[in-house]
């Protein structure tokens, strides 16, 4: 699996502020965004181009753009809605495949509970957005979703990654790539990131 840790310094230094305890809805909600737009600068580099011909005002001339059927987002609800806006300011024509997830608080297992994808899945490059990387199981179980609905190329976008996640991520789907903008150091017992974040859903959404 192809592990891509940002370390631009403009990540780094928004991952800093998140950190932040007692940090404002309002600034997590905006640096979540941010950060979601640098890392789809980074994952989109290598997509492919085709040339078009267009009317310039010199003349009929070719130009670049990017091949193929339009990209699917994939926000795991609820905190992947965190960085949609984010990735959409860098592709506003994309279309979205919404996925709900929550992780158990016992088990750590994810419990699916809402899915709306985008058609032609398997003719479209599908970006996975979600905050947070712990055990893995969220995120492996909306790429097996994914996947069971034709889709083949495979990017996931995360703030915080832990390498337990990794690890397992690696093991179930080694075809996909990770952009992350840090990765942290493990999980404490009841599966939160350490140093991390916190719980980013609440974080985002004003709850608890
Ligand atoms: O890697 P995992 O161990 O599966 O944990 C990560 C998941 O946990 C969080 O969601 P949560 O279950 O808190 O749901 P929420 O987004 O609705 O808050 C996070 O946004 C991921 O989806
Ligand atoms: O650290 C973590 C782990 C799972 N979900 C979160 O929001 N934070
Ligand atoms: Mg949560």
């Amino acid at each position: 699996m192809k592990v891509v840790e940002i370390n631009h310094p403009l990540v780094k230094h928004k991952v800093g502020l998140l950190r932040k305890d007692g940090i404002s809805t309002r600034e997590f909600r905006q640096l979540a965004s941010e950060i979601g737009s640098l890392l789809t600068y980074e994952a989109t580099a290598d997509l492919a181009l085709e040339k078009t011909p267009i009317q310039c005002w010199s003349g009929e001339i070719m130009v670049d753009q990017i091949q193929g059927k339009k990209v699917t987002i994939v926000p795991i609800l609820r905190a992947g809605l965190g960085m949609l806006d984010g990735v959409l300011e860098l592709i506003p024509n994309a279309r979205i495949s919404v996925v709900g997830m929550y992780r158990d608080e016992q088990s750590l297992k994810p419990v699916s509970y809402f899915q709306k994808l985008s058609a032609d899945l398997d003719q479209r490059l599908a970006i996975i957005v979600d905050p947070m990387l712990a055990t893995g199981g969220s995120m492996i179980a909306t790429i097996d979703l994914l996947k069971q609905h034709g889709s083949t190329h495979i990017k996931a976008l995360v703030l915080v990654a832990a390498p337990e996640g990794i690890a397992a991520l690696e093991k179930a789907h080694p075809d996909i790539e990770l952009y992350t903008a840090a990765i942290d150091e493990c999980l404490n017992e009841q599966g939160y990131i350490l140093p991390g974040l916190g719980d980013a859903g609440d974080k985002l959404f004003g709850t608890k």
